[in-house]
């Protein structure tokens, strides 16, 4: 399958956080979502994939490029979908388009008029007088209408409510049909993911802990609820993450097959969300 991004070893540091030997690739014509708690480097990392930022070591491939020598082939092919401040407020859609227009081989008027009639959005209408969903859709139109292939989008559904937020995850589940495009989505909001990622890369403290098909997280790792009497220091060792209270524990553990085999029906064992492997994994780093 092939690689639309990807990244071998890349190191970043800033005073006071690194990003550690990130090995990390999105396949083509699938849904991604890049999840990680506050500051995990979901942003440095976009940062990096968007060359608005350089590693200090490590390379970056993007279709299978590089930005030293394809910058400009790059971007014609990458949608960057981005935090609603970053636009020009004092103009209106139509005049963005005019300024934006330019730079694409490939800007399509009329998949634009489209999307602005689909998306209802005003033309004429000076772009600071936008909701929030207003401006992540003009965000979105510009992006499909210079046909981009990768999609990135750097927590597009923060801020937004929950109607608009489930239009929107309606809106990229259609972008998908026809398997040649790709989306690169971080959040937090990790229940938008349920209904169109098919991978999660999942990244802690600068560091990447997996990447994983969707279905596949539900059948590895699990929750696992019991009488404080079944933990001593090995079966501890057993999880990720562990939370006593008078009554018991819950814990994850990223084998549930293992699980079974060492604690069998003395445990309650359920489905995990991507919330608890985010919680459990951040407990297991305070545990150590
Ligand atoms: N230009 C910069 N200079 C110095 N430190 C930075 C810079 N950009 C990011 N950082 C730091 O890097 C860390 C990771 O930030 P980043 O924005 O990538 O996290 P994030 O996962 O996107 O978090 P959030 O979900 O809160 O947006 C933070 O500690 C942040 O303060």
């Amino acid at each position: 399958m092939e690689n639309v991004i990807e990244l071998q070893h890349v190191y970043k540091a800033f005073k006071g956080f690194e990003l550690k030997d990130l090995s990390i690739s999105v396949k083509k014509g699938f849904v991604t979502g890049f999840i990680g708690g506050n500051g995990a480097g979901k942003s440095t990392t976009i940062k990096l994939i968007m060359n608005l930022l350089k590693p200090d070591s490590g390379t970056i491939a993007i279709f299978g490029m590089d930005y030293k020598k394809n910058e400009k082939e790059i971007k014609q092919r990458i949608g960057f979908v981005f935090d609603s401040n970053i636009f020009y407020e004092n103009i209106t859609l139509a005049e963005m388009k005019k300024i934006i227009k330019p730079a694409y081989r490939k800007w399509d008027d009329t998949l634009f008029n489209q999307y602005v009639d689909m998306f209802e959005l005003p033309l004429k209408k000076n772009l600071k007088t936008f909701s929030k969903g207003m401006k992540m859709k003009a965000s979105l139109t510009i992006a499909l209408s210079h046909h981009a292939e990768l999609i990135i989008m750097d927590e597009p559904t923060s801020g937004l409510d929950p109607i608009i937020r489930s239009e929107l995850l309606n809106i990229l589940h259609n972008l998908m049909q026809n398997g040649e495009r790709t989306i690169l989505f971080s959040t937090h909001i990790t229940t938008d993911l349920d209904r169109i990622a098919d991978y999660i890369t999942f990244i802690h403290n600068g560091q990447h802990i997996f990447t994983k098909e969707y279905y596949k997280i539900e059948e590895e790792f699990a929750i696992v609820k019991g009488g404080t009497n079944l933990l001593d220091r090995d079966t501890e060792q057993e999880f990720i993450g562990i939370h006593k209270t008078n009554h018991g524990f819950r814990a994850l553990t990223a084998n549930k097959q293992r699980t079974k085999n060492i604690f069998g029906d003395t445990v309650i064992i359920e489905k995990p969300t991507l919330e608890d492997i985010m919680l459990y994994t951040k407990k297991g780093e305070e545990r150590c």
